[in-house]
């Protein structure tokens, strides 16, 4: 049995998919750790969800989203606090990890 916290219909759009997770960008820049992860099986809409399908604003979907919030929160606070932001990459499949951001050959 598994439990949800929220559901989405098929009518959500990136923006109010977004929105359920917006609270945690703000908590990763208070020193919270956060992991946002898209599971499902393939052609579920993981890379729509997680990039978007154009790149568009209104089509970006959660990375962009919460880099841009990142990026806007930490500039407002760049009086108080230095952030240092880094970027991984990396695609898990059949239990094989693969760097997605690297140029070297696996
Ligand atoms: N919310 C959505 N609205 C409209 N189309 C969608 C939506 N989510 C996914 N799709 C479409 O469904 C198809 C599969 O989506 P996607 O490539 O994101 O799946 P995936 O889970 O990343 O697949 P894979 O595991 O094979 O990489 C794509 O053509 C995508 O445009």
């Amino acid at each position: 049995m598994f439990k949800f916290n929220k559901v989405f219909s098929s009518f959500a759009s990136q923006a109010d998919v977004f929105s359920d997770t917006q609270p945690l960008i703000r908590s990763v820049l208070d020193g919270f750790n956060v992991c946002i992860f898209a599971y499902g099986q393939t052609g579920s809409g993981k890379t729509y969800t997680m990039s978007g399908p154009s790149t568009s604003k209104k089509d970006w979907g959660v990375n962009y989203r919460a880099l841009n919030d990142l990026f806007d929160i930490s500039l407002n606070r760049r009086n108080i606090f230095s952030y240092e932001v880094g970027v991984q990459m990396v695609e898990i499949y059949n239990e094989q990890v693969r760097d997605l951001l690297s140029n070297k050959i696996a």
